[in-house]
């Protein structure tokens, strides 16, 4: 039994003939049982991340593990919904359960797969191809947990879906993923969404990881400060510094005691993650989850 759900080491993976790096020398560790979400923009790295964790694409640098081996030696026990969610569009929505039984005869669970059809009101009968792109992603998510895996792998999963579909089963996945504690990745553009649901976070900029570690010890990493335009923000890392009239407004890591005259709160996960996005320079945070919990 290993303690680590995905560790990767200087991992990174180039396409195409000019070998540009969609990853980049990325090193971080999730544990099991987390539920981690994985943010940052377009073309971050994100989905080629997911990718080679499920063990579709394989690395050109560096190395990762899931589950303590080789992500294909591993896909047994892991279950991965692409952005695009593919499934056969022949196939009914029970016929695709069948076939989710049929390809995984030791791990199927009937019971639940079903069960997350029935809450959407989805037609038994219906064929893949008749159905709303929401539809389809209940059915997607319907495969891989009825799949029973340790580590869910989610692409986006939620993006089209309407927000009570979006709400109700990611309480239903949530719920599930502490029933059995199964350890769930899962990248999302909304981050507003996540922070009541993730307890790992890994944030991914031009490929390379610039946030890691455990929600709360990222959170409490960082304080948003508001003071006077021209107040001095040494000696702390600044992410992010705006200066709005004569209100000073910056996210900060402190390294000791805030000066007089200025107030710190404790930021959300939109404005940690929002801040980042926006000063794409600023220096990484990467905390080893392993070193934090000594
Ligand atoms: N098969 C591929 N061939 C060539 N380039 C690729 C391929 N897959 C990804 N890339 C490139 O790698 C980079 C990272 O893409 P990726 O899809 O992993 O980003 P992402 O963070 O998931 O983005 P988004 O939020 O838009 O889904 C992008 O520049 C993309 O163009």
């Amino acid at each position: 039994m290993t303690d680590t759900a995905i560790e990767a080491a200087a991992l990174g993976r180039r396409f195409g003939r000019r070998r540009r790096p969609a990853l980049d020398g990325c090193s971080f560790r999730i544990p099991t049982g987390r539920v981690c979400a994985v943010v940052g923009p377009n073309g971050a790295g994100k989905s080629t991340l997911l990718a080679l964790a499920a063990g579709l694409l394989r690395p050109t640098d560096g190395s990762v593990t899931v589950l303590g081996r080789a992500p294909a030696a591993s896909r047994e026990r892991l279950a991965y919904v692409a952005q695009n969610k593919p499934l056969h569009p022949q196939l009914t929505v029970t016929g695709t359960l069948r076939l989710g039984r049929d390809l995984n005869p030791r791990r199927w669970d009937a019971g639940v797969a079903e069960r997350i059809v029935a809450e959407g009101d989805l037609d038994p009968g219906a064929r893949i191809r008749s159905l709303s792109g929401g539809q389809r992603t209940r059915v997607a998510l319907a495969l891989a947990l009825g799949k029973r895996p340790e580590l869910l792998l989610l692409d986006e999963p939620m993006a089209d879906l309407d927000p009570l579909a979006r709400h109700q089963l990611m309480a239903t996945l949530m719920a599930d993923a502490a029933d059995r504690g199964t350890t769930v990745v899962m990248s999302s553009h909304v981050v507003a969404e996540l922070e009541g649901s993730c307890d790992h976070l890994l944030l991914l900029g031009g490929g390379r990881v610039r946030l890691a570690g455990p929600l709360e010890d990222v959170l409490a990493a960082h304080t948003l400060v508001t003071g006077r335009a021209g107040d001095s923000l040494d000696p702390h890392t600044v992410v992010e510094s705006r200066t709005t009239g004569r209100q000073l407004t910056a996210l900060v890591r402190p390294a000791g005691p805030l000066g007089d005259g200025v107030q710190g709160d404790q930021p959300s996960l939109e404005e940690v993650v929002l801040a980042h996005l926006r000063s794409p320079d600023a220096p990484p945070l990467l905390l080893d989850a392993r070193e934090a919990a000594v």
